[in-house]
Formats: C-alpha cells, sequence, structure tokens
C-alpha cells in the first residue's frame, strides 16, 4: 500500500531521531499550508574535510516539512510525537550564526555554519518562533495543545530574511527557466540588490529588497495560489493540488482559451504585436461554445487555469519591476512547486512583457523562505554581524563553479521532506 505523506516524513523522522536531537523548530502559517524548518544534531561531532573541523562543535541537519492548514491538528501531532518542540535534549542558543553551504546535490545539501553555542536560560516557557497569519490565529491552539508559546515574526521581515539568506548562502539556489532549460544563475551577492521578491502563496506578496532587512511591499494581488487551488478543486473536482497540477501537463488551454486567432479569423494582430496563437481572452471561448462544464475535458481547464494565475502574476510582477525600476525578479511561494509550465508561463511572460530586460528566477527551496526567515530570527543580531563576504569566499571551489552558468534537467521536487546536511562550528 501506498505511504501517505505523513508516513513518510514520519518514518524518515525515525529513522533520523535514532541519532539526532532536535533544536530550533520554526513554523510558517500560511492561508493554505503550514511550512516547519528544523535543526537536527546528529550525536558526537565528526571530522570534515575543508580544513575547519578544529572548529566543528555541532553536525547536524536542517529539515523542512509541510502539512496543510486545514490539517493543522496533524501537524501539531508531528511536532508532539517527535518533540519537535523541545529543542532535543538541550535547547542550545545559535549566536554569530553564518550558514554557508560546503557542497550541494540534488538530493541533500550539505552545510557548515559558524556558531557559538550555550544552553538557553532555563525557563520554564518553551518559545517556538512562528511567522504567517496562522502564527496569529493559532497561538492559543497550539499552547493547549503542545504548551508552547508562539513568538510571533512579521511575515514580510521572514520572506526576506528567508530569501537573502537563501540567494546568499545556498549554492545553486537561484535558477532560470525556459522552454525547458533550468539554468542556475550566479548571485553576485555584491550585487544583489535590489530584487523584486514575487511570494506566490495563497495571495501574492510583491517585496522590493534594498537589503538585509531593507525592503518595502509594493504590491499583491488576490489571484495566487489559492485561486489556482481552489477554483481547480471546484471546475475539475481533483482532490489534491498535485492532482491538478498534474492534470494541467495534459491539457490544452486552446479548446477553452478565445485566442487572437480566433477573433482576427486565423491571422496575427501584428500591428500591436499579438500572434494569432496569443490568448485574447482566457476561459473566453466558454462564452460561445454553448456547452457545459462537463463538456470540457477537466485537463483542459486545469491548463488554462494554471496559464491565466501564472500569466496574471507575471505580468503584475513585470509592471512592478518596471515601475520601480528592477531588473531581477525572483519568483517563490508553493505555487510553483518547481512545475515547469508554471515557471515557463511566468517567464515568458516577463520575457515578453519586459521585452527581454527583466529577468524571471526561481529558488529551489521556494516554498520555505518564510519558515526560513522565522528559524534565523532566533539570533537576529549574530546574523547582523555576519561578513557576506566571507560566506561566500568559504565556498567550495566544486566541479560546477559559481560564475559560469550550468545547465541541468530540472530536478523533481526539493522542498518534499528535503534535508540539508550541515556542520556547525565555532566561531
Ligand atoms: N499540497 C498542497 N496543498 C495545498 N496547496 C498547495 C500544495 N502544494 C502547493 N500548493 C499551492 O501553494 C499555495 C500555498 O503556498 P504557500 O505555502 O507559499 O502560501 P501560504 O503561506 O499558505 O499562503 P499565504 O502566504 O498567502 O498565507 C496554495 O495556495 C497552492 O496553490
Ligand atoms: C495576506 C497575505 C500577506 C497573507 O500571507 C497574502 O495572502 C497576500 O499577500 N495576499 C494578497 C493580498 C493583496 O495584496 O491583495
Amino acid at each position: 500500500m501506498e505511504k501517505t505523506e505523513g508516513e513518510i516524513i514520519r518514518a524518515k523522522l525515525d529513522s533520523d531521531q535514532s541519532q539526532s536531537q532536535i533544536s530550533h523548530l520554526a513554523l510558517d502559517i500560511g492561508g493554505s499550508l503550514i511550512k516547519l524548518v528544523y535543526f537536527s544534531k546528529n550525536n558526537g561531532s565528526s571530522d570534515d574535510d575543508d580544513g575547519n573541523n578544529k572548529h566543528l562543535v555541532l553536525q547536524g541537519r536542517l529539515h523542512f516539512a509541510k502539512f496543510e492548514t486545514c490539517k493543522i491538528n496533524d501537524c501539531i501531532e508531528f511536532i508532539r510525537s517527535k518533540k519537535l518542540h523541545f529543542g532535543g535534549d538541550a535547547i542550545v542558543k545559535l549566536e554569530q550564526l553564518s550558514w554557508y553551504f560546503i557542497s550541494s546535490s540534488t538530493t541533500s545539501l550539505k552545510v557548515h555554519s559558524g556558531v557559538r553555542l550555550h544552553d538557553a536560560p532555563a525557563s520554564d516557557k518553551i518559545l517556538v518562533k512562528a511567522t504567517g497569519g496562522g502564527a496569529y490565529k493559532f497561538a492559543d491552539l497550539i499552547k493547549e495543545k503542545l504548551g508552547i508559546v508562539v513568538e510571533k515574526e512579521d511575515e514580510m521581515d521572514c520572506l526576506v530574511a528567508g530569501a537573502n539568506f537563501l540567494l546568499k548562502a545556498v549554492h545553486q539556489e537561484a535558477f532560470t527557466y525556459m522552454d525547458g532549460q533550468k539554468e542556475f544563475v550566479h548571485i553576485d551577492i555584491n550585487d544583489l540588490y535590489p530584487y523584486l521578491l514575487v511570494n506566490i502563496g495563497s495571495g501574492v506578496s510583491m517585496i522590493k529588497v534594498d537589503g538585509d532587512g531593507k525592503f518595502e511591499r509594493i504590491s499583491g494581488t488576490s489571484v495566487g495560489g489559492g485561486t489556482f487551488w481552489g477554483l481547480g478543486r471546484l471546475l475539475t473536482k481533483c482532490k489534491s493540488f498535485d492532482e491538478l497540477l498534474e492534470l494541467s501537463r495534459e491539457g490544452n488551454n486552446r479548446v477553452i482559451d478565445m485566442l487572437v486567432g480566433d477573433i482576427y479569423g486565423g491571422v496575427d494582430y501584428s500591428k500591436i504585436g499579438l500572434l494569432s496563437t496569443a490568448i485574447a481572452s482566457s476561459f473566453g471561448k466558454a462564452i460561445s461554445d454553448n456547452k457545459e462544464l462537463e463538456d470540457y475535458k477537466p485537463e483542459d481547464v486545469a491548463r488554462s487555469l494554471l496559464r491565466l494565475i501564472s500569466n496574471n502574476i507575471g505580468q503584475i510582477a513585470y509592471l512592478n519591476a518596471l515601475q520601480f525600476g528592477l531588473k531581477r525578479i525572483f519568483f517563490a511561494g508553493f505555487f510553483i512547486r518547481g512545475h515547469a509550465y508554471t515557471m515557463d508561463t511566468i517567464s515568458v511572460g516577463v520575457h515578453f512583457w519586459s521585452k527581454g530586460e527583466a529577468k524571471a528566477m526561481f529558488l529551489r527551496h521556494e516554498g520555505f523562505l518564510g519558515s526560513l526567515g522565522a528559524f534565523m530570527s532566533y539570533d537576529k543580531h549574530g546574523l547582523d554581524d555576519l561578513s557576506t563576504h566571507q560566506l561566500v569566499q568559504r565556498f567550495p571551489v566544486s566541479g560546477t563553479n559559481a560564475g559560469e552558468k550550468i545547465c541541468c534537467p530540472l530536478v523533481g521536487d526539493l522542498n518534499d521532506n528535503d534535508s540539508i546536511e550541515c556542520g556547525v562550528y565555532a566561531a
């Protein structure tokens, strides 16, 4: 029998936990999904080959997991059964946190960080960092069921902190995706800002980022991932988001979308630069076809809907980038789900509207920006002390050098039960 998502996570954790202790759980509780990040220490330290082993004080993994927000009780049960909220045997305080990845593969990333460890001051209260609207909505429930106090962190602060961390510290995090080609982008941390962060969750936030902690939410739209999943569920009867996404792969949007050619008798409207194949009106054919919903194939509906939402977000993002003179746009949030057609649609849209001036980029850990930001807020001051220059210098020089564009096939979803191997070094 096929295992459920919860069972897979549980089995993995059972094996992890036989050799590790958990510390530092952080949550991002959004309108659709709850994202968890936590660090598990392996027992004992071990030697490493990067020349820093004399400073190694801790080794472990950074874990990622997610639950649907409507199943918050499963998430609470998961935290309780794995004792994630107790921080293992001892809660440690992370100081001078300086994560830097020393190697990466398609399935796991190895990260080392410089920290000082102290036992947390004895306290009756167990505090867990959480962000997203659910940190407010579910604080009482979490206190009641787990006996822990939710320490709320601002959602936008966390998104930006998570994005900056991933972009600066994680090797091969950002990539472009166009015409089926994935290309990793080298990030020059001295030339990272300003950029536009477009976080596509249930709704969409567009944030102009000018530095660490320096940002402005310049726009947003309620037509986001929740719209795609909500409308898609009603229109196709799909039982899960992934099923809807999978369905869209096989569909043909031209069956339902009204194309320029449908209006112009098969020819382009070249005077204003519109090909006959361009969508003139999403779902527009449904008005004239005299058909009912049942007459359309669910896969065609799913495809049209995905293009509608992705195009719309791509266009609004581009208009904001134009208004603020931003050339780089990073798209994140769980709506993207590493899905080829979604990324392609967004990229083509941004490329088309900007006449090739602006670039759409995506992040491998797209859905975990907020939870990573909350995780790192355990020690803001330590992070502020970080020399980002140092982070890059300490990257290993591997076969896939930073600075070069690397082409590789699209890897699967790195967000599900992904973990990052970590070593923690004394600063
Ligand atoms: N397994 C899933 N179940 C539900 N939605 C999913 C799933 N996987 C991807 N999604 C998509 O991701 C969206 C949620 O993304 P994300 O977790 O980034 O946002 P959120 O934090 O829940 O929302 P918000 O920030 O607006 O409160 C959903 O609306 C849906 O489009
Ligand atoms: C309300 C939030 C910030 C909650 O995450 C998000 O869903 C969002 O940005 N919605 C779009 C709201 C708007 O700007 O119209």
